[in-house]
């Protein structure tokens, strides 16, 4: 009997792992069901011509802030999954801050996947949160199918009561403890508490409140003692580590001997600690300011060179967005100006046109550190990741050879602002296709903003 197909993308350049092949891909309910030349289209099939492009696996970006309960006026699942979307994701995984109440115990999960059902336009995982006090909580929270648990070392920000806290060492060693116990994984903020605390009081104190003075109040010291810390307890409790947004190469060689002596740890950078570094802080302002912040030109030259020679894990956005006038406000330090970095959409062309255009990395690679790694790190590489047969036809089409500036009035996000917006780009996406539904096309905008399923993880045992 003839394969009957909803969609065959024909003729791109498709990024399998490792390797790089002109193919055509067929969908049949919503997963890759062939891959071949010349496949054969019948009337109903939907074609699209992806000639001079590549077909990559959608990202599967581990690290978003939508801010949903209560925040959603700082992003939201709706515009954040649509940015998403455009920007070639097709699964993502939102934080358990910086909403309220934040995902600490399984009421507030509750919230969240209310939140978050029918609003998303792209599959989604949800981070549960370790903090003083639930430890109790952490079980239940990972039956309920959280994909792992989120700490900061350091004082995440935000305001009010029910804020997410950072965790003590007692809380971090004995949570890492609980979550080895039933085989689950933490996902940490590492920035030293006690460096980065008495080095802004410092400076704040003394009236030094510029973006360089802000840099020098979170030195790599910071990040460094931190991991080195979270890498002793995972040794100690045997406890699966996944350090977030990791902004320099010492730390992310410090992991990788970790992993060379079996530990089970793995490292995430961002594309704003590749694209960016302390002159854009100093030129763009608060929109660039993140936690840890952006580094020297060096330091970003060696985080590029770790990443080549594979040391990094994965890249994720940490799109942490906030309203203009906690950022842009000139009334505000730069202590004072929210840190998180709204990036979400960007992520794929950055890497893309930095990674492969400008420096000549593989397309393969990036590739692994957008999509299959993150995939097969968090448990979602029977569903997604990688284009294979069987496999969720979660696709990306992009055009390597097309310049454009990216203009604010392009972002999806709630507020158009980004360190981005005004920079030229030398590739473009296309088209995203979550489950084989075409979610996006540059020529007519987001199509579905609806589609999105929250995949459940259960115990560390996916069961999607
Ligand atoms: N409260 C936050 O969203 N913080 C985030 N902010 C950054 N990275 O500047 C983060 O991931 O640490
Ligand atoms: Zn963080
Ligand atoms: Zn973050």
């Amino acid at each position: 009997m003839k394969e009957t197909y909803e969609l065959i993308i024909r003729n791109g350049d498709v990024v399998l792992p490792g390797e790089v092949r002109k193919l055509d891909i067929a969908v049949k309910n919503g997963k890759i069901a062939a891959l071949g030349e010349k496949l054969p289209v019948d009337p109903d099939t939907r074609v699209i011509d992806a000639e001079g492009q590549y077909v990559l696996p959608g990202m599967i970006d581990m690290h978003v802030h939508f801010n949903e309960p209560a925040l959603g006026h700082w992003e939201g699942f709706r515009s954040g999954s649509a940015a998403l979307a455009a920007g070639g994701c097709t699964c993502y995984a939102d934080m358990p801050l910086n909403g309220n109440p934040p995902t600490v115990n399984k009421a507030a999960l509750q919230l969240k996947t209310e939140a978050a059902a029918g609003n998303s336009a792209v599959d989604y995982v949800l981070w549960g949160g370790l903090v003083p006090g639930n430890l109790e909580d952490l079980e239940e929270l990972a039956a309920a199918g959280v994909t792992g648990f989120k700490a900061f070392i350091s004082n995440p920000g935000g305001e009010g009561e029910g804020r997410f806290r950072e965790v003590d060492d007692d809380t971090l060693f004995q949570g890492m403890k609980k979550i080895a116990g039933f085989g689950g994984i933490l996902a940490l903020h590492a920035e030293s508490e006690e460096i980065t605390a008495v080095l802004s009081a410092d400076a704040v104190r003394s009236g030094r409140t510029t973006a360089r003075d802000f840099a020098a109040s979170r030195p790599a010291e910071a990040e460094l003692e931190a991991v080195a810390r979270a890498l002793l307890y995972s040794e100690r409790t045997g406890c699966r580590l996944h350090f977030v947004h990791i902004s320099t190469a010492a730390a992310i060689n410090m992991i990788h001997e970790a992993k060379l002596r079996g530990l089970d740890v793995s490292a995430e950078t961002c594309p704003h600690y590749l694209v960016l570094n302390e002159n854009s802080l100093e030129e763009l302002g608060a929109l660039a300011k993140c936690a840890p912040p952006l580094r020297s030109p060096e330091e970003q030259e060696k985080l590029w060179k770790v990443l080549a020679d594979g040391r990094i894990d994965l890249i994720a956005s940490d799109h942490s967005p906030c309203p203009p006038e906690l950022k842009l406000d000139p009334g505000l330090n730069f202590f004072e100006a929210w840190g998180g970095i709204s990036g979400a959409q960007s992520s794929l062309e950055l890497m893309f046109h930095e990674g492969v255009n400008v420096r000549g990395l593989p397309v393969t690679q990036i590739a692994a550190l957008l999509a299959e790694q993150p995939a097969r790190r968090f448990g979602l590489d029977h569903r997604k990741g990688s284009i294979k047969l069987g496999l969720d036809a979660d696709l990306v089409l992009l055009n390597p050879d097309h310049s454009y500036i990216l203009g604010a009035e392009d972002l999806y996000y709630r507020h158009k602002h980004s360190p981005y917006a005004g920079m030229t780009l030398s590739c473009k996406v296309t088209a995203t296709i979550s489950r084989g539904a075409v979610v996006y096309t540059s020529a007519d905008g987001l199509l579905i903003d609806d589609g999105g399923q929250w995949l459940r993880v259960n115990e560390g045992q996916p069961s999607l």
